[in-house]
């Protein structure tokens, strides 16, 4: 029985580690089961779990069950400590079902098992039951049912289309060359020889995963699209670190930025797993760097006095990132700060004095990410839907509104190629609260918990801005909205700090050649909207100002050709005159006031920041974004007044 508690437990993420699903697995210590079973029982019970929710709802399992089940779940942990070994949760439920109906070796549990024996009582209805969810979707053996399935092409309805949805379409495995080991060209002489070019991402979509067919990136050098779910994890290209699994989207940041030798060192923020860190050292350290980021080789300072610093507040992920700059032979120039807050990294400290860059991609509602993990591919039972349905009698109507969508599979790759481990644990059960990446800002908790995300988002932006030689940051979530976007932007460039310092956005027409070709821009209507406040300065944003931004602001959405993540990104950048060169005290003064962009009445409270896990613990700012801020700009400003007035 270990098996199911075992998979259960992992799927919760209990340990609220990092990383893939697969990672947590084959990284976990002290199980009882094998790795390779357990990712094969959450593998496939996830690619039949919209049929088996159906079918355990349908049969009343849970609902019969309810004197040992319990919906007093923890979200944490599969069986936490108060729940004894007899009581069946819906993911418990769900694992012992696909092994009961569809795996040939039965239930792994002894036969006496309460567990075993709960299941065993209700085979008959479930077995029925997976019959019907069959045939409803015209599926006349198990066989062909079970090829649909394993192929992802159909959660059951067979005349299901592919890509229907904005969620379901295929999405490109994207792989970036890891210049700082090999270059494109050798790759395409070697792990990608027999490989043919295609003309369009479309024609490449449709090819199937062991397709020999490849594009390269119009937009972002050294990147190549392959047809979706191709398997380049067992290549020695990959092993070695010369490929890495990166959505297109995730290099924008790295190349937006557009560091330049004169940049010196750069800040990677919240770097952790490392994409990002190590697409910034190829873009400075690689082979190609001069031709790939048009800088002459002649300008290029001596590599050995250049790093990347890299801060990452969780230890745990900061290890995950450790393993990821080593593996793409970054190691020599990345300087890892494991457990650093950003927030409290010093802005007068020595060994920042040389960062001209800061990148910047923090924790955010993930609300782009497509297929996060197994936890949201995995469609699981409802308790209380158990009642509602009637399994003799299935009437057109109900074949009609019981279409299923399309099964997620491969999600794991997909984490792995942007694995955001910043992501919270998953829920399990029906009384849940709303999922971390819960799309609907209007509703109150969603928005809640996005006014939150933002104002983190903006005090880590305001840090950035607070570093005296820092002349360009880059911003990106990959999140999908406004008020984690746009709306931190313009807040941003309406700080106080931001106004001091001559921090402006890096427009559009300034941009480097393959980001300035990208059309999809901000959210301009919004941005048009957005009550920035006012800071008590005089300061008005203008429309045209407003326009301006939105339309530097770049903007990647999911389930388009263009075969990307959703997700966001901006630059600000000023001048090097605008450069801090002034005393520690004026620098510190504005790392302590004016970096925090908000500030309490009561005196400056210092920021702990959170992520996903701990963004309860701050302040309640839901209501409207642009009034809780303008009063805050309001009292910051009065205050430097009253501390100007102190120190003349
Ligand atoms: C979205 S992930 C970063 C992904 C990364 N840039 C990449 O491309 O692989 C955000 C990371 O920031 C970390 N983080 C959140 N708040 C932080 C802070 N105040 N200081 C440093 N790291 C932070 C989180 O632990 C998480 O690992």
């Amino acid at each position: 029985m270990s098996l199911y508690y075992e998979a259960a437990s992992l799927l919760a993420n209990s340990d609220c580690a990092g990383g893939s699903l697969k990672s947590r697995i084959y990284g976990k210590q002290g199980l009882k089961s094998s790795s390779a079973a357990i990712y094969a029982l959450i593998t496939e019970a996830t690619k039949w779990s919209v049929v088996l929710k159906e079918v355990i709802e349908r049969s009343g399992l849970l609902k019969e069950e309810k004197k040992v089940c319990t919906v007093l779940l923890s979200n944490y942990c599969a069986r936490p400590a108060n729940l004894s070994y007899s009581q069946l949760t819906p993911t418990l439920a769900l694992l012992l079902t696909h092994d009961l109906l569809l795996s040939k070796k039965g239930v792994a549990a002894p036969v006496k098992h309460p567990l075993r024996i709960a299941i065993n009582r209700h085979k008959g209805r479930l077995a029925s039951e997976l019959t019907l969810a069959r045939i409803r979707r015209g599926f006349g053996t198990l066989e062909t049912f079970r090829k649909s399935v394993d192929s992802g092409a159909s959660a059951g309805d067979s005349t299901a289309t592919r890509g229907s949805s904005s969620e379901e379409k295929e999405h490109p495995r994207w792989v970036r060359v890891n210049t700082l080991k090999t270059t494109t060209q050798e790759q395409l002489n070697s792990t990608f020889e027999a490989y043919k070019t295609v003309e369009s991402l479309v024609e490449l979509c449709a090819a199937r995963p062991d397709a020999k067919c490849m594009r390269l990136d119009p937009h972002i050098p050294d990147l190549l699209a392959l047809p979706p779910r191709a398997d380049v994890s067992n290549t020695k290209a990959y092993l070695d670190g010369d490929i890495i699994l990166q959505d297109k989207a995730s290099c924008f940041p790295a190349y937006l930025l557009d560091v330049q030798p004169e940049d010196e060192d750069v800040i990677d923020g919240c770097a952790a797993p490392g994409n990002k860190t190590t697409h910034l050292a190829a873009l400075i350290f690689g082979r190609n760097a001069p031709t790939k980021t048009n800088r002459s080789a002649a300008s290029k300072p001596s590599s050995k006095r250049r790093q990347i610093i890299a801060c990452e507040r969780d230890k745990t992920r900061a290890t995950v990132l450790e393993k990821m700059v080593a593996r793409a032979g970054a190691s020599s120039f990345t300087t890892i700060k494991p457990g650093q807050d950003f927030l409290r990294l010093d802005t007068n400290s020595a060994d920042v004095q040389k960062v001209g860059a800061i990148l910047l991609d923090p924790s955010c509602s993930g609300s782009g990410i497509i297929g996060r993990d197994y936890a949201s591919a995995l469609h699981l039972p409802s308790v209380e839907s158990a009642n509602n349905h009637t399994t003799t009698h299935v009437s057109q109507k109900r074949k009609r509104s019981q279409k299923q969508p399309v099964i997620a599979t491969s999600t794991a790759r997909d984490h792995d190629e942007y694995p955001r481990i910043d992501d919270g644990p998953i829920r399990d059960g029906p009384s849940d609260p709303p999922p971390p990446d819960a799309s609907d800002p209007t509703d109150p908790a969603v928005r809640s918990r996005l006014e939150s995300l933002s104002a983190f988002q903006l005090r880590l932006l305001t840090h950035a801005l607070a570093f005296p030689s820092v002349t360009k940051i880059s911003y990106s979530t990959c999140s999908v909205h406004f008020l984690e976007n746009e709306a931190v932007v313009l807040r941003t460039l309406h700080s106080p700090i931001a106004r001091s310092r001559g921090w402006r956005i890096l427009g559009r027409d300034e941009q480097i050649a393959g980001m300035r070709t990208w059309n999809v821009r901000g959210d301009r209507a919004s941005c048009e909207d957005f009550d920035v406040g006012n800071d008590g300065d005089g300061g008005v944003m203008t429309m045209q100002e407003r326009r301006k931004v939105a339309e530097a602001c770049l903007r990647c959405e999911k389930g388009t050709d263009e075969g990307t993540m959703g997700f966001f990104v901006a630059v600000f950048v000023r001048d090097e005159g605008n450069k801090d060169h002034g005393s520690n005290a004026t620098t510190k003064l504005a790392s302590k006031d004016d970096s925090m962009g908000v500030d309490e009445e009561n005196g400056e409270e210092e920021w702990q920041g959170f992520s996903d896990e701990d963004e309860n613990t701050v302040p309640d700012l839901s209501g409207d974004a642009s009034n809780t801020n303008s009063s805050k700009y309001r009292s910051t400003s009065s205050k430097r007044k009253r501390k100007s007035k102190r120190s003349k």
